[in-house]
């Protein structure tokens, strides 16, 4: 959308074996709540961050907020002992951060420290369709299409941007690219209107629009799309001990995705080079980083299986009608 915005005369489109619902986009919380990323500056991170809070804000603050599904979200983060960053990088670009109170923090007797702040969650499901239906408005075509190799478009197309996600593991073959399982239970609870974030980036609730998004597990080199009960149930038990009254929601559905992580975001420039025939391309994935992403953790993770399914890359989902009993 931005290079059809910036450069109107280009011819762009887009290739997907799978278009929303089915990407992990979809089943990201869509808190913008930054991660570290160990080898990336934080001055580089920071103004990624501040650029796409600036730029989310003003549709927050627009006609367009709702059919987009983004909105200004408050609430707290709680730690059971105090961080080593008082301040963490971010604390001047989201709204109102401050330490919280002994009042507040009283809702948490098992944590005695706590940052209260109001930042921005995208709704990913309704956020892509707006985004494919401004890409469709400006004459954009979208193909479904699996790639095996860049080099394929070369002859159809001029430059390649490549926003694989996952994918980009088996399409370049970047071995620095790991998947970071992760499950959600979005619940209805539309009492629930603070979001609440342990601190250790595991335990999260986050209300949406429609629906409250509750987490969550970071599970390193785990290709499994499936679903996993004891994990449901531990991820439930986990926010209600943060919000109990969400013993109460209703119409469950659990969401599994692969994280995209890398050590730091693979945005790069990059010329294909064949028999003397140019490709150019831009790289841009990896955005999937998370806090207990140690060095020392990302060697040797084992390459995608063999018969993972080609129709769903890297998300699933799961309906419970009922309650967790
Ligand atoms: C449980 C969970 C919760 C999360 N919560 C948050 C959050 O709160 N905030 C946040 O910022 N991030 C969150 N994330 C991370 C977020 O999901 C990722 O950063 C984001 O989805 C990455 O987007 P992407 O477009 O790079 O990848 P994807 O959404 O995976 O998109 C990649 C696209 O490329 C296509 N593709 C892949 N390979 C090929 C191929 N060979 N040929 C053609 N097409 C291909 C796919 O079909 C897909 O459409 C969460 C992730 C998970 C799993
Ligand atoms: O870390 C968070 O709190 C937001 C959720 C997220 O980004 C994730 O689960 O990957």
């Amino acid at each position: 959308l931005c290079i059809t915005e910036t450069c109107p005369s280009c011819s762009v489109t887009v290739l997907s074996d799978q278009f929303s619902p089915n990407t992990t986009s979809d089943v990201a919380a869509g808190m913008l709540i930054p991660h570290t990323y160990p080898d990336t500056p934080i001055h580089r991170q920071k103004q990624w961050f501040k650029e796409t809070f600036t730029y989310l804000f003003a549709i927050s603050n627009s006609a367009e907020a709702s059919e987009a599904g983004i909105h200004l979200v408050s609430g707290w983060q709680v730690f059971k002992s105090p961080p080593k960053e008082e301040l963490p990088f971010w604390s001047d670009i989201v709204l109102g951060f401050r330490p919280m109170s002994e009042a507040e923090l009283q809702k948490f007797p098992q944590h005695r420290f706590g940052q209260a702040f109001t930042t921005l969650k995208c709704d990913c499901p309704p956020y892509l369709l707006w985004l494919e239906k401004r890409l469709k408005a400006t004459g954009t075509q979208m193909y479904t299409r699996k790639v095996a190799d860049l080099w394929e478009l070369h002859g159809e197309y001029d430059i390649v941007v490549n926003c694989a996600g996952m994918g980009a593991q088996q399409m370049v073959g970047d071995k620095q690219l790991f998947p970071v399982r992760g499950q959600v239970l979005k619940v209805h609870a539309p009492w629930v209107k603070l979001f609440i974030r342990d601190g250790d980036g595991l335990t999260y609730i986050y209300p949406g629009i429609h629906r409250v998004t509750l987490g969550g597990i970071r599970e390193k080199g785990s290709w499994s799309l499936s679903p996993d009960a004891g994990t449901t149930r531990d991820i439930f038990d986990r926010c209600c001990s943060l919000e109990p009254s969400l013993q109460g929601a209703q119409d469950i559905e659990v969401k599994v995705g692969l994280r995209p992580s890398r050590l730091c975001v693979r945005v790069q420039r990059e010329v294909l080079s064949q028999g003397g025939v140019k490709l150019p391309v831009v790289h841009n994935y990896g955005h999937g980083a998370g806090p207990q992403i140690l060095l020392s953790d990302t060697t040797d993770f084992p390459p995608a299986p063999p018969l993972l399914p080609h129709t769903v890359t890297s998300c699933k989902t799961e309906h419970f009608s009922t309650k967790i009993e």
